[in-house]
């Protein structure tokens, strides 16, 4: 059973089609790209994936514990803690808070204590603190960000606010991430780090990434399979070679050939 089967999703904004029965399976431990045109319709898709849009039709499909659960019309809150999480094309941090406090805030549903714990200040509440803050720092630092620990996050250049963002996504323990242009604005030097990076996170934490990309070193290099979307409609799949040199590809979006 693939861990996310979608099955002829489509959504329409008064009169626009922005996506048109796409159909999209992604397995476990899966890298996948969507690539596609300006306008195409990828950031909606994902959109509709996180239930941040409700889909007009058809249907998503998540699998947890070996039994599928359907997420249309589920609240984005409650899509997180079933095991999917995501970065935003324009990054949105908690600008004013530590690097720290934008991982553990994250973190939030793991607190194993309640409300007269906390407001006590009993051991619990401090033993369960000392443990969020160790596997916060150790994100962090997988993200070579613990140096940072303390700064706040919009002190941070732009490539490490990229990285933030996905540290402070994994802290919610995702089975499956939905990265939204990843290497925005980051130098060549900077998207050849990342690509190591986004492929180390899915070997250690064994999970599925789907990522929307128009930098083509990142997804040829990264992906093992890709979805180009033109005009909300899926027109090739498949892995990276076969993508490079399907025509219709190259006509819609690549160009000639990458
Ligand atoms: N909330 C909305 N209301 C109306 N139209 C929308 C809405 N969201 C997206 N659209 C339209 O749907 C189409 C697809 O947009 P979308 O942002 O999904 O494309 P994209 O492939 O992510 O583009 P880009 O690569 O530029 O981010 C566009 O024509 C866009 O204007």
């Amino acid at each position: 059973m693939p861990l996310l089967s979608v099955k002829k999703l489509t959504k329409n904004f008064d009169g626009l089609c922005a996506n048109s029965n796409i159909n999209m399976e992604i397995n476990e431990g899966e890298l996948v790209g969507l690539i596609g045109p300006n306008g195409a319709g990828k950031t909606t898709l994902f959109n509709m994936l996180t239930g941040v849009y409700v889909p007009s039709e058809g249907s998503i499909e998540f699998t947890k514990d070996d039994k599928p659960i359907k997420l249309n019309g589920i609240k984005p809150y409650k899509i997180t803690a079933l095991g999917l999480a995501r970065t935003f094309q324009n990054i949105r941090l908690f600008k004013d808070m530590t690097v720290l406090e934008n991982v553990l805030i994250a973190m939030n549903k793991d607190v194993d204590y309640g409300v007269i714990t906390a407001l006590l200040r009993l051991p619990k509440y401090y033993k369960s603190e000392i443990a969020m803050k160790k596997k916060a720092m150790e994100l962090l630092t997988i993200f070579h960000l613990e140096d940072k620990c303390e700064e706040l996050a919009c002190n941070l250049p732009y490539g490490e606010q990229r990285r933030l963002e996905i540290a402070r996504a994994m802290a919610a323990k995702p089975k499956l991430l939905f990265l939204d242009e990843p290497a925005a604005g980051m130098n060549p030097q900077e998207t050849a780090e990342l690509t190591e990076l986004i492929r180390f996170i899915r070997d250690e934490f064994h999970i599925s990434i789907l990522l929307i990309e128009h930098d083509m070193s990142l997804v040829m290099n990264l992906c093992e399979r890709i979805y180009v979307l033109d005009y909300g409609k899926i027109i090739a799949s498949g892995v990276p070679e076969e993508i490079k040199s399907n025509k219709r590809v190259i006509e819609a979006y690549l160009g000639e050939e990458v």
